[in-house]
């Protein structure tokens, strides 16, 4: 079996162009949505995303406010980059890229986030509305994978799914968006912790692999005909990406996402989809 492609880039630009329209009415009514994006430090790959968001946005109509800080930037050097992002009207939803340097107490930065220009989905409030089934912006990666699936017909209701890793940006929320009633997956949440990840993996008709462990997804563990999600990034040394998922896993499963070019691209839409939604809301 060789496994068909979920094609991230393709569907990331059917709904990049359909949120330009939406973008175009807002800005007929005198409303231009801004996107906000702080980065700390000097990361590669944090940079490239950010990059990429703004390039995003300009292609839509979106307004773009980069806040920069050095790596040797403080805690209240941060917090006082939020605070001014909450205040400035022209920011109508903004992020901060993830992860911050070590010395910086990442949470207390995202709660001093005005919940209302989150655009990330990863303020307190907004997962506990997702907890409570409450409208809330939702986290990207985990709401663009689910948008891949459908987009592709890989049936949501009913599957057994298994996702891998438990980080703040996918792997805690992506269970609480597949057991919503609208999509009915079942979910097994597995980490590098996992006695026998294998036997769970071998269950699953979907699997979400977000360890950031290089070929952590072996083919002999995926059950032929799975869809299977690559979230994983790890960086050689020429910065070329190796992905949670073993090559050869694509000559055993039905759907897999290439990495590049598969979750990626989805992230960077769902985003611009959060900004467009907040500014219509704010718009009302
Ligand atoms: N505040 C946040 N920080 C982080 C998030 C997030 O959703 N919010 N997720 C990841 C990084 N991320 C978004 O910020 C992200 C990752 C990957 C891509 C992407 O388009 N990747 C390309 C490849 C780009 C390359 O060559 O490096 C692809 O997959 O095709 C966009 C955004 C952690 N931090």
């Amino acid at each position: 079996m060789t496994a068909q492609i979920l094609d991230g880039k393709a569907t990331a630009a059917a709904i990049k162009s359909e949120l330009a329209t939406r973008v175009q009415a807002l800005r007929a009514r005198g409303v231009t949505p801004g996107l906000g994006t702080i980065l700390v430090g000097d990361d590669v790959g944090s940079r490239k995303y950010v990059a990429g968001k703004h390039r995003d946005c300009a292609e839509a109509g979106i307004a773009s406010l980069q806040r920069e800080l050095p790596a040797t930037a403080t805690q209240e050097e941060v917090e006082a980059a939020v605070r001014e992002l909450n205040e400035d009207p022209a920011c109508t939803g903004y992020i901060v890229q993830l992860p911050l340097p070590k010395h910086i107490d990442e949470n207390r930065v995202l709660e001093l986030m005005d919940p209302a220009k989150d655009a990330d989905g990863l303020h307190p409030v907004n997962l506990g509305r997702l907890v409570l089934n409450e409208p809330a912006p939702l986290p990207c990666t985990p709401n663009g994978i689910i948008r891949l699936l459908r987009q592709h017909g890989v049936r949501i209701a009913g599957a057994e799914v298994v996702v891998v890793g438990r980080g703040v940006t996918i792997g805690r929320s992506m269970p609480l968006l597949l057991t919503r009633r609208s999509e009915n997956a079942t979910v097994t949440q597995c980490h590098t912790g996992t006695r026998d990840l294998a036997a769970h993996l071998r269950r699953a008709d979907i699997i979400v692999a977000a360890a950031g462990v290089p070929h952590l997804i072996k083919p002999e563990d995926v059950k032929p005909g799975a869809a299977v999600l690559d979230v994983g990034v790890s960086r050689d040394e020429h910065g070329r990406i190796t992905g949670d998922v073993h090559p050869g896993v694509a000559e055993v499963a039905g759907w897999i996402s290439p990495n590049p070019g598969g979750v990626g691209p989805m992230t960077r839409a769902m985003l611009l989809h959060n900004v467009v939604e907040a500014a219509e809301l704010a718009a009302r």
